[in-house]
């Protein structure tokens, strides 16, 4: 079939079950073409594709309300409401958002990308439905891995208490990004293979009510019989206690099953949970077989062989990869080190760590907050956890690093991954936030090195630091490539480095802004231009000594930051400044503005909000020259 003549679902209307298989070969095919240029979530979106034709099957979408959680699956959804035509641009600058995206299409009804968020969007939608007395379908997929996520079981509490029609499709494929964990994974195991219990609770009613004359009181007893059945097949009871009626387990690559319990579960009353079992990467062997969720995610690949593209040129360490084994590195002599991890082990590069020492690493599953609190439980133990953890996700955990670490000020050492544009994966993984939402806390320290050389040093400091809660961010990618150190050393808390010297002006930045900020002082000593470039390594607690000594010297300050500007490094600066007394210090900003940053590559993401060499040339220009029209 034409995927690319596709405008709507309509089409599938008519169409028999063999040609729905023929028209998912085809969308297996196409996907796995596409994707091995452009790179995306394969393995999740190969493991869908039945069900998401099952579903637009089913149901009339944007009528009936197809929510998909975390998204990355939702690629057959776009082919299917007419958009295969725009995966040549997935994920790209201005092309097609790798997740759900309202202005895109009006069948994206709830955005994602963050986990666990579908079942309570879809209780908003169901109580809207009935308040404005609408009839239609809510549908949340959501995945084995993030019901892990404490708002689905938030979410599964309330649904269950006020009985709304809805239903849940629980999309069972034993993997989160890495294989799947938790004590709900292990009952969706007992669930797996317990078999369908549903059907035989109806036969059984069905045949009770037949008996003549005592089938009511023999009902009556089979109810119980029917409970005890219940607990007799299937042993995790947990759905129907909290007010679901569970149906399955189904094979979610089978069209009759599908349709068969889709059609069951639109006239069953309340909510209902449809658990359906599918085969992450289905029908690509590299991916069916990923054990470890290499394929969750990807770059481009090469399609006969599934071999990932590799840079032309030997890439410098991958930064999660420097901190990580860093930490291993330090575990070996220091016992007080534990690894927590939410449901990020391969994207943190903590597989070393956890073979190394598996009885101090925990994957907690998708539990952001969870994992912050269990790491402010050890750090009461006199414990030294690390916390890896992407900016994005750490978002959720915001009042435990509040109210549970900092307040008490344990000694956690967060290493706050991804910090800084991520590019592809956009708006909702972007890790600008951290340092507004984490600077204005007490307690805390944050720092972010500005080469894996200084990174392993922060690492160490971060360890071997013993005052409170500390926190390192670094980007997502690789590092510049320098030379490393074979010592350890401490960098003293709070102290900057100067790395140019000039006189006319200073830029004061860290991390993956340096290297920008360098090139620009160069240009700018060519036009006589004298720029100090200072890596503001600590933005908390301030180097108050250099600082000082910058706004005694009267000169224009251009604070530069890949976070937003907003509760920013750079409002720090001005706060400060104005705190001792510089009202006329001239202070200027760059940095991410008031708005959230699309998916893209990143150098086209900074070119778009002028963070760049020529930005900052633009900056430092216009404030020496109005420096030199005061003076
Ligand atoms: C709050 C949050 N934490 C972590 C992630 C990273 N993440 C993206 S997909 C995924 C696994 C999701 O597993 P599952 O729901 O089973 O979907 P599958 O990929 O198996 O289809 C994780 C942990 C996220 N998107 N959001
Ligand atoms: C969809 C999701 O949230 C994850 O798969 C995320 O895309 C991983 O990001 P990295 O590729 O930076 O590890
Ligand atoms: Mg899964």
């Amino acid at each position: 079939m034409d995927l690319l003549s596709i405008k709507d679902p309509s089409f599938l209307k008519g169409m028999s079950n063999k040609e729905l298989e023929a028209l998912g070969q085809d969308i297996r095919q196409f996907l796995i073409e596409k994707l091995s240029v452009t790179g995306g979530h394969i393995g999740p979106n190969l493991g869908v594709v039945e069900l998401t034709i099952a579903l637009h099957k089913c149901f009339d979408s944007p009528k009936d309300k197809i929510i998909w959680d975390v998204g990355h699956q939702s690629y057959v959804h776009k082919i299917l409401t007419g958009r295969a035509s725009e995966f040549d641009t997935l994920r790209q600058f201005k092309g097609l958002c790798g997740f759900p995206k309202r202005i895109e299409s009006e069948h994206d009804v709830w955005e994602t990308g963050h986990s666990s968020t579908s079942l309570s969007a879809a209780m908003g939608m169901a109580i809207a439905r009935d308040l404005k007395k609408e009839k239609s379908f809510v549908v949340p997929v959501i995945g084995d891995g993030a019901l892990t996520g404490g708002m689905a079981l938030e979410a599964l509490n309330h649904i269950g208490h006020e009985k709304k029609d809805m239903i849940v499709i629980l999309n069972d494929n034993e993997m989160s990004i890495a294989p799947n964990v938790g004590a709900l994974h292990n009952i969706l195991g007992q669930l797996r293979t317990a078999g369908k219990y549903q059907w035989v609770k109806d036969e059984l009613e069905m045949l009770l009510k037949k008996v003549p004359a005592v089938g009511g009181k023999l009902a009556a007893t089979a109810e119980r019989v029917k409970d005890s059945l219940k607990y007799l097949f299937v042993s995790g009871m947990f759905f129907e206690e909290l007010g679901f009626t569970y149906l399955g387990p189904i094979d979610g690559h089978n069209f009759d099953n599908l349709f068969e319990s889709l059609s069951y579960a639109k006239k069953t009353e309340g909510p209902v949970l449809l658990h359906v079992i599918t085969k992450k990467g289905k029908g690509y062997q590299p991916a069916e077989s990923d054990k470890t969720g290499t394929w969750h995610g990807t770059g481009p690949y090469k399609m006969d062989t599934g071999d990932f593209v590799k840079p032309n040129k030997k890439q410098p360490p991958a930064w999660s990869s420097l901190v990580s084994e860093t930490v291993r590195k330090l575990a070996r002599s220091d016992e007080r080190i534990v690894a927590i991890t939410p449901a990020m082990p391969v994207g943190s590069k903590l597989e070393g760590f956890a073979s190394e020492f598996p009885e101090r690493m925990y994957d907690v599953g998708i539990a952001e907050q969870h994992a912050a609190t269990v790491a402010a439980g050890l750090a009461t133990q006199n414990m030294k956890p690390f916390l890896a953890i992407y900016s994005t996700f750490l978002q959720r955990a915001y009042d435990q690093v509040v109210h549970d670490i900092c307040r008490q000020n344990l000694n956690v050492f967060i290493g706050i991954d991804r910090a800084g544009l991520v590019g592809a994966d956009g708006e909702t993984h972007q890790g600008v936030f951290d340092i507004a939402f984490l600077r204005h806390v007490p307690n805390i320290v944050i720092m972010m090195p500005k080469d894996e050389n200084e990174g392993q040093h922060m690492v160490y400091t971060a360890v071997n630091y013993d005052d409170g809660p500390i926190a390192m961010r670094f980007p997502r990618g690789n590092g510049v490539g320098v030379p490393m150190d074979t010592e350890f050393h401490t960098i003293p808390i709070g102290t900057w480095e100067v790395i140019k010297e000039g006189d006319d002006a200073a830029i004061l930045t860290f991390g993956t802004t340096i290297p920008m900020a360098m090139d620009a002082a160069m240009l700018l000593e060519k036009q006589g231009i004298s720029v100090k470039v200072v890596n503001a390594r600590f933005i908390k607690p301030l180097d108050e000594k250099m600082l000082t000594g910058l706004l005694d010297k009267n000169i224009p300050l251009l604070t530069i930051e890949e976070a937003v500007l907003q509760g920013g490094f750079g409002s720090a600066i001005l706060e400060y400044a104005h705190s001792q007394g510089y009202y006329h210090a001239q202070i200027d900003r760059l940095g991410i503005p008031d708005q959230f940053i699309e998916h893209g590559d990143v150098g086209s993401l900074l070119e778009e909000i002028g963070l760049t060499t020529e930005g900052i040339i633009k900056r430092i220009s216009t404030l020496a020259r109005k420096k030199q029209q005061r003076a």
